[in-house]
């Protein structure tokens, strides 16, 4: 199995390496990248492969790394909207999963798939419920997945114990799973509902287990306030205290981080912690701006996720990588802050990080995860900076091509893993059966 792709415009995301180049080409064997170089000699021409794609007037680059959604969530899609976090939860989401079955979860999460095939997605960190379910849909839709179990035990010691009894199953089953390309992280879901112990009870698990942890951390003001209340610290020194953040064995991924102390950045910094940036998230439910240059500033390793289509309201990292330029020179009053070249490394180098440290850049040796951006388009004529034309121009339709793994999803805008109609048809007969179950009972 091998594929050539040549005459792409490369953006390899390789600091060290080949940087961008115009006229390229990339040799995949299995599901490795082989290859790589310049084409303008016709260098490619010497090559053979089974499948040989023209790029021309493409960019080819890493897949873009969603590092924190809910992807069944893609059910509850527009289900409530213009609310504050915690009512939102607590009168909408919460009573309508508590409706979920494990159907549901199959088909919202091929849905998500599919929608994050179409826009560039190739590999995705995920915390909801009935796991089993989206670690099939991953496999049949062919991207990477690194999946936890949202473990929500509010101080329940009993509750904690199942709670952690179903991530751990999930782990065993599926970490490893489809050629490597699903993984599995442990979910407590934040510090406001699950208790310090059973949170570091978790990582214990994680380390014992050798997978790594996924939580919410410092959403929003509300948690803060509750936590400096209850606990005389906010949340990070409290999970401090439980040694959650050390990194030395297994990656630790924080999503949202909006009220983080300049103390906070400073020990998930020394730490190596993965901090998951989710502007649209954090706007629509005014959660507030994460202090994302100053992170950056202090050498955190930051990535974007969208968090759940039910607060974006979609899956879409090209939408997500130009708010979260434009978030941070807004909340900093500084159009230099937060470079286009700078977004485009958290959507790729750095969220290859955490899910696969062979993936996010494209060099040889490492596996075949990439796209195609269609630049034969009016919002992309003309192109002067490539990254400033991924963050600030393209549109996450523009992406024509996807390869995971070394196996093409995609090509030329045809999906080729999964009939799309029917997909879309399942998950809303599951959306509106959903929500007619979720009606309180008069
Ligand atoms: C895994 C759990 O996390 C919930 N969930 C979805 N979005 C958010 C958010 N922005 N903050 C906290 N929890 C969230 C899901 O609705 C599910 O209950
Ligand atoms: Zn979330």
């Amino acid at each position: 199995m091998s594929i050539l792709i040549k005459n792409a415009y490369i953006v390899t995301m390789d600091k060290d390496g080949a940087g961008e180049i115009e006229n390229g080409f990339l040799l995949i064997e299995n599901n490795l990248i082989s290859k790589i170089g310049d084409n303008s000699n016709n260098a490619a021409d010497s090559i053979s492969a089974g499948t040989v794609i023209d790029a021309k007037g493409a960019i080819l680059m890493p897949g873009l790394s969603n590092t924190h959604t809910h992807l069944g969530m893609t059910l509850l899609r527009g289900y409530a909207d213009d609310m504050a976090l915690q009512a939102w939860l607590e009168t909408k989401i919460w009573p309508a999963e508590a409706n979920l079955t494990a159907e549901d979860v199959y088909y919202g999460s091929l849905l998500g798939c599919l929608e994050m095939i179409r826009s560039g997605t190739t590999a995705f960190c995920d915390m909801y419920f009935f796991m089993d379910e989206t670690a099939k849909a991953v496999e049949k839709a062919g991207i990477r997945g690194c999946l936890s179990y949202g473990m929500i035990e509010f101080g329940d010691e009993e509750k904690g114990n199942k709670e952690l009894a179903t991530n751990e199953k999930l782990v065993r089953d599926w970490q490893g799973k489809a050629n490597g390309r699903i993984t599995t992280m442990y979910g407590p879901h934040a510090p406001n509902t699950c208790c310090q112990s059973f949170i570091g009870r978790s990582k214990e698990a994680a380390e014992r287990d050798g997978v790594g942890v996924h939580i919410h951390v410092l959403e929003t003001e509300a948690e803060l306030n509750q936590m400096k209340e209850n606990h005389g610290m906010c949340s990070v020194h409290h999970l401090d205290a439980v040694d959650f953040w050390n990194t030395e064995k297994i990656p630790v991924l924080a999503a949202h981080c909006v009220w983080m102390s300049d103390g906070d950045i400073k020990l998930f910094a020394k730490k190596g912690v993965t901090v998951s940036h989710n502007p649209i998230s954090n706007m629509k439910l005014a959660s507030g701006i994460a202090p994302i240059q100053k992170m950056l500033d202090a050498g955190v390793s930051v990535s974007l996720g969208t968090d759940g289509c039910a607060s974006n309201n979609n899956l879409n990292l090209f939408e997500e990588m130009k708010t979260a330029a434009l978030l941070q020179k807004v909340g900093t009053m500084s159009p230099t802050a937060l470079p286009a070249k700078a977004v485009v490394e958290m959507a790729t180098v750095n969220g290859g990080r955490v899910i696969d440290k062979q993936t996010g850049v494209l060099k040889a040796g490492n596996k075949a995860d990439m796209i195609l951006v269609d630049i034969q388009k009016a919002n992309a004529t003309p192109v002067f900076d490539v990254y400033s034309h991924l963050v600030y121009a393209a549109a996450g339709s523009d992406v024509k091509t996807m390869i995971v793994d070394g196996k093409i999803l995609m090509e030329n805008y045809k999906v080729l893993v999964m009939d799309e109609e029917e997909v879309m048809k399942k998950a809303k007969e599951c959306a509106f059966s959903l929500a007619e179950r979720a009606k309180p009972k008069k």
